[in-house]
């Protein structure tokens, strides 16, 4: 609600008007959609959504369009070209140009048309790939990236930047959230683009339900990962969106980390599946460690509430009543 009674207009939390006009771009995905829950959940009635044969976020002229026409108060951007080691490795291309041109179309239409404030999201993987751990939003830019996803990666530094810059000249509230590897409902369950989690998800079931005795998992198991939970994902966004403005990036974390072997020994258990893990040693393993130091989140007041055992029971649920079989 625009209050205007000082002479000035001044604007409300993010909470506090739930008419406001939010639009979430990416609304289908697996981050989108849980923020879109969440929002629902709080009350929230004005959600401005887009699939992607709708609008293609790529395209300038018809970005620009939108927002001089809708004009949305609020902004979060979940909308990306996204994919797991083996997509970033094949396709660098698209994660690089498809990522710099969503985002430079949504964060520069969303200042020009009167936006209050926009969420741009990134992710663990714009670390440097040896950072320190657990690794604190100060490793930006301090070294190497990992070579498997550095395209998609660098795309995602210069959104972090772009909503720097435009709060530095022009003095707009855009932040930037950094989540590390995300799991739930939604998830791209893709066989060979999809992270780790929904693929082997996918693979176990498959075999439990083919009789299978071996699923093949890549690389050599001992990376570790950090997983939370999207609907944790989606409380931190709206916490943010209500109480941060900060320059900074902020990183969101569960603060707890598996090897791959382990999260793979999870998943079977979780799945049932009672046949034997085969390692192919061939495939990349990537960053051999990215946990993040989210203290910076915790200070702020925000912490996960979903366990990696209950948040895999929950999506494999999740998986077997919506997944086409
Ligand atoms: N998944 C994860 O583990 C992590 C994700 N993130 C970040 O969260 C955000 C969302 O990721 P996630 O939900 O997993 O991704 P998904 O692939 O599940 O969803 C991405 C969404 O973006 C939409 N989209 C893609 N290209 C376009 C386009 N050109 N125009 C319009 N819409 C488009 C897709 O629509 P459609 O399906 O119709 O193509 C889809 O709804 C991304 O910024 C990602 O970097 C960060 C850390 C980890
Ligand atoms: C979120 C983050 O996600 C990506 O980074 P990543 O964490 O390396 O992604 P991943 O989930 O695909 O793999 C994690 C680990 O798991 C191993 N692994 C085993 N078996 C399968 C398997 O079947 N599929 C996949 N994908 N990985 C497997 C795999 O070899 C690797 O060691 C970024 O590209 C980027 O998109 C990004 O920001």
């Amino acid at each position: 609600m625009a209050d205007t009674s000082n002479g000035k207009t001044t604007f409300s939390s993010f909470r506090a008007d739930k008419t406001a006009k939010i639009c979430v771009l990416g609304h289908r995905g697996l981050v989108g959609s849980a923020i879109v829950r969440k929002l629902r959940e709080i009350g929230f009635t004005n959600l401005l959504l887009r699939t992607h044969s709708e609008l293609d976020l790529t395209r300038q002229n018809d970005v620009e369009s939108f927002f001089a026409f809708e004009k949305p108060r609020f902004v979060i951007l979940a909308a990306a070209k996204v994919g797991g080691i083996h997509a970033n490795n094949t396709y660098p291309a698209d994660f690089i140009a498809i990522n710099l041109q969503i985002q430079t179309n949504v964060i520069d239409s969303s200042y020009r048309h009167g936006v209050q404030k926009l969420l741009f999201l990134g992710s663990s993987c714009i670390y440097p790939k040896f950072a320190p751990q657990p690794i604190p939003e100060h490793a930006l830019l301090t070294g190497p990236l990992e070579p498997t996803n550095e395209w998609y990666a660098v795309a995602k530094i210069a959104g972090i930047k772009m909503c720097q810059a435009y709060r530095i000249q022009y003095g707009w509230d855009a932040i930037s959230a950094m989540p590390t590897n995300l799991y739930g409902p939604n998830d791209n369950f893709h066989p060979e683009n999809s992270h780790v989690l929904p693929a082997l998800m996918r693979r176990f079931h498959e075999a439990k339900v083919n009789g299978a005795k071996e699923v093949v998992v890549w690389g050599t198991g001992s990376p570790l990962r950090e997983f939370l939970h999207v609907d944790d994902l989606a409380d931190a966004v709206v916490f943010l969106m209500e109480s941060y403005s900060g320059l900074v990036h902020v990183n969101v974390g569960s603060g707890k980390e598996v090897t791959i072997k382990e999260l793979a020994e999870l998943v079977k258990e979780v799945v049932g599946f009672e046949g034997q893990l085969i390692w192919d040693s061939s495939k990349p393993d990537g960053t051999p460690r990215k946990l993040m130091d989210s203290s910076k989140l915790a200070e702020l007041g925000w912490t996960p509430k979903v366990s990696l055992k209950d948040g895999l029971v929950d999506t494999y649920k999740w998986y077997v009543e919506n997944v086409k079989q």
